[in-house]
Parts: C-alpha cells; sequence; structure tokens
C-alpha cells in the first residue's frame, strides 16, 4: 500500500510532522509575533490567547502549552450556558453498570441510525471508569453519524479525546487547523480544544475519553531509538480560521454534562498558533512492530502506540495498544494470545480484518470487553487450530484491532448493556474448550 497517496478530495488539510514538537505556523503572513508571545498590539487586530494543557509548572517534558492569535479571545463567546441534551453520552461515574454481572462481553457492530445525527449527537458510551472529576480514568464510547456538525463547535473540557475511526471518514475542523481522519488512522484533540467534525456519509468509530495526563509516546527502552510509533509519522495541522460572522452553537462539555450557548461567529477563528499542545493524527499502518523472534508470546505492551501514565510508573491511566499487521515466526509456541487475567481492564474494538484469539466471532466494528481480572483468551476455534498449526512462518495481514486499556474498572453503561448487539452467549465461550487431560499420555 502506498501511504504517500492521498485522494484528491481528501486533500483538504496540510500538516506539519513530529510527536510534541513546538510548532509554529500562521495562516497570513507575519501574523505570528517574533520573539515573544504578547506584544502591546498584535498583528491583524488579533488577540493573544495561552492554553495550557499542563500546569505552568509541569516539568518541561510533560509541559504542553500553546499561544493562540484569534479574531477574539474565547472570552468573548461567552454567553449564559444552558443544560444540553448529552443523549447517551456518560461520564464516571455515571452510577450506571454496577448491577452487570462480570463477565466477559462482546458486542456485534452498532450500525449508524436513520434519523440525521452529528458527530455530537451521535455520541454513545460503551463504558466509563474512574472520575472524570478527579481527572483519573476514561470513557470508551462510540460515534455513529451522518451528519456534519457545520455551526456547532465543540470543545470537552473533561478529556482529551482520542478517535479511531472504523467506518468512513471524518474531516476535523479544529481551532488548530483541519484534520482529514479515516478508519486505519487515529487523531487526538487535547482537552479544551474546540472543534467540529464533518461527514460526507455516515460515519461510525471509537471514542476514547481520557481524563488524566496527555497520551505520549511510550518509553522504547532496550529497543533503542527506532521502531513502535515513530514521532515523525504524528502529524499536527497548520494554521488555518474561519472568519464567519453567523450564529453558531457552542457545546462545552464541562463536570459530566453537556452545556450549550450561542455565539454570532465561528470560534475556530485562529488565524495563528504556536507550542506543543494541539491536535494530531497518526496512520496506524506506519506503527513498525517489535515482537518474540524466536519462541514464546509476548505481553502486548510491545504494540502500544500511545500511553497516558498516571502518577504511579508503569500503571498507564490508558494504554492504546493495537494489533496490526505482522510476521508469526515464534517456533514452538502457541502463537494467539495465551489464556490470562488482567489488573488491567482491556475495551478491544476491530477497525478491519481479523483478530487471532476470536477469528470468526469479533467483528469489524465490534467490541469486545475484558474487564478487570475477568478471564479471557481464545476461542475453541482459535485454540484447536494454533494448538495444532503448521508453525512456518505466517503473516496476519490486512488487519488492525486496538485495545484501551485502563487501571480501572469499566462499568458498562444501560445502555451498551441493553443493545441487541450484545451476545449473551458470549459470557460461556469457555465452556466450548474441551478436557484435553490425559495423565497416560505426555504427548498431547
Ligand atoms: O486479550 C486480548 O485479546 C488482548 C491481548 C493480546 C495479547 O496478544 C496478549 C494479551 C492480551 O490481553
Ligand atoms: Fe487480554
Amino acid at each position: 500500500m502506498n501511504l504517500l497517496h492521498r485522494p484528491a478530495a481528501l486533500d483538504t488539510a496540510r500538516y506539519m510532522s513530529g510527536f510534541g514538537n513546538g510548532f509554529e505556523t500562521e495562516a497570513l503572513p507575519g501574523a505570528l509575533p517574533v520573539g515573544r508571545n504578547s506584544p502591546q498590539r498584535c498583528a491583524y487586530g488579533l488577540y493573544a490567547e495561552q492554553l495550557s494543557g499542563s500546569p505552568f509548572t509541569a516539568p518541561r517534558t510533560s509541559n504542553e502549552r500553546s499561544w493562540l492569535y484569534r479574531i477574539r479571545p474565547t472570552v468573548a463567546h461567552w454567553g449564559t450556558m444552558r443544560p444540553a441534551d448529552a443523549g447517551f453520552w456518560r461520564s464516571a461515574p455515571s452510577g450506571e453498570g454496577a448491577d452487570v454481572p462480570p463477565a466477559p462481553m462482546r458486542w456485534a457492530p452498532v450500525p449508524v441510525r436513520e434519523g440525521a445525527a452529528s458527530f455530537l449527537q451521535g455520541i454513545h458510551t460503551v463504558t466509563t471508569a474512574g472520575d472524570a472529576g478527579a481527572m483519573a480514568g476514561m470513557a470508551a464510547s462510540l460515534w455513529l453519524c451522518n451528519r456534519s456538525m457545520e455551526d456547532e463547535v465543540f470543545w470537552n473540557a473533561d478529556a482529551e479525546m482520542l478517535l479511531v475511526p472504523q467506518d468512513g471518514a471524518l474531516l476535523l475542523r479544529t481551532e488548530f487547523g483541519r484534520i482529514d481522519l479515516s478508519p486505519g488512522e487515529v487523531a487526538v484533540i487535547p482537552r479544551g480544544v474546540k472543534f467540529a467534525a464533518d461527514v460526507d456519509g455516515p460515519s461510525r468509530g471509537y471514542l476514547c475519553e481520557n481524563y488524566g495526563g496527555a497520551f505520549t509516546l511510550p518509553e522504547r527502552g532496550p529497543i533503542g531509538a527506532n521502531c513502535l510509533a515513530n514521532p515523525r509519522d504524528f502529524l499536527c495541522p497548520v494554521a488555518h480560521y474561519e472568519d464567519r460572522e453567523m450564529p453558531h452553537r457552542l457545546v462545552v462539555k464541562w463536570g459530566g454534562r453537556l452545556w450549550e450557548t450561542e455565539i454570532g461567529w465561528s470560534p475556530l477563528d485562529v488565524v495563528a498558533w504556536h507550542g506543543n499542545y494541539a491536535p494530531y493524527k497518526y496512520d496506524l499502518r506506519r506503527f513498525s512492530p517489535v515482537g518474540p523472534l524466536l519462541f514464546d508470546h509476548a505481553d502486548p505492551s510491545i504494540f502500544t502506540v500511545l500511553t497516558a501514565p498516571s502518577e504511579t510508573p508503569g500503571t498507564a491511566n490508558i494504554d492504546f495498544v493495537i494489533f496490526p499487521d505482522r510476521w508469526l515466526v515464534a517456533e514452538n509456541t502457541f502463537r494467539p494470545p495465551w489464556y490470562h487475567m488482567n489488573v488491567m481492564s482491556e475495551f478491544m474494538g476491530l477497525i478491519y480484518g481479523q483478530y487471532d484469539a476470536k477469528p470468526e466471532g469479533f467483528k469489524p466494528g465490534g467490541i469486545s470487553l475484558h474487564n478487570q481480572m475477568l478471564p479471557h483468551g481464545p476461542d475453541v476455534d482459535a485454540f484447536e487450530g494454533a494448538s495444532r498449526a503448521d508453525l512456518k512462518p505466517h503473516k496476519l495481514e490486512g488487519t488492525m484491532a486496538f485495545m484501551f486499556e485502563t487501571r480501572f474498572a469499566q462499568r458498562v453503561t444501560d445502555w451498551a448493556a441493553g443493545l441487541p448487539q450484545r451476545e449473551r452467549s458470549y459470557e460461556h465461550y469457555g465452556h466450548a474448550l474441551r478436557r484435553h487431560f490425559d495423565p497416560t499420555s505426555r504427548e498431547a
């Protein structure tokens, strides 16, 4: 596949490359002040505004802020906020899910509804974990939408948002510029960044709201300076502004609820910006996997694309892990995931292809949830097949599963628990695994 090829119709966005770089970009020449942040008067009559994603005093490696030069400051956007309908969007702690019995859970793909829904209206939360107010934990949702947000602009004060499109593309119009996003790519919108999402047909995807500190790249340790997700493949948009003086609906998620107000212009009015706090996208097919070259199945942490650390070293608030195309070469090894229980809880989705632990039952667009300390592993077909397979080098191709793995137990929402797509029988897939034990025969 030629990753550099991009259909002309999608070529609406331009990017700067590098994870966490300090970028500078201007849509009008000279809009950025030189050598200072806040001159007495900004060029073109713009307002200067700082957006701080970390405490002012955070260590240099995790200090995140950007300076935005905009037509109106954000404080001018303020009207009296009214509660807005959050639909099926939930935040932790939601109070839902406490009565759902602990079990492995799975859902078939949920179709995009008939009626017109925007990205914002189409967010349906599946699990919540931790506590948004305590800035710890996450929520996993699906978006199911088929109309553009147009004159509706949103920002999330509760969470950073990781978008994983599965079916249909999105155009993200953000304060920092435009991002086009298709299945196979992911985007991160930092907490507090305003955006609108446009579509040109039905769009479905997985949304991870990160209530904690920002996603970053995992350490590579002995792997060295290259492979896994390489920093140069992360793309930030160049500045692009809207100068549209017409009514807009401004929606904020704050304190676990949605609030709205009207303003008379587009708040996506940033003409220039500089800094290291900005939305970005990444093509998952650029991930360079590293894995076991001789025997055994390594922990899935080798496939971590992004990690949102907690205060405890090695204990992520969220790890975003993928299972991309790769060669399986391990000798005398049961190659699929092993049977296990995990102190972290595992929300999985499938963007395309087949997942080796559940080759038939887990469908693209579906969900599985293997919660904190609940047992799971290959289904009977995967076990029987992999136990007897001829262990030639084998390539897993055309596949992209992913996992949102969090230190917190995930509570299932009422919406997800009641879905007709919930596969109740999945709780019992382990029963099909037959007894093979024979004390008289060492060669099984
Ligand atoms: O449970 C899963 O399917 C995800 C997973 C994959 C793997 O290769 C090892 C551990 C793990 O949790
Ligand atoms: Fe697992």
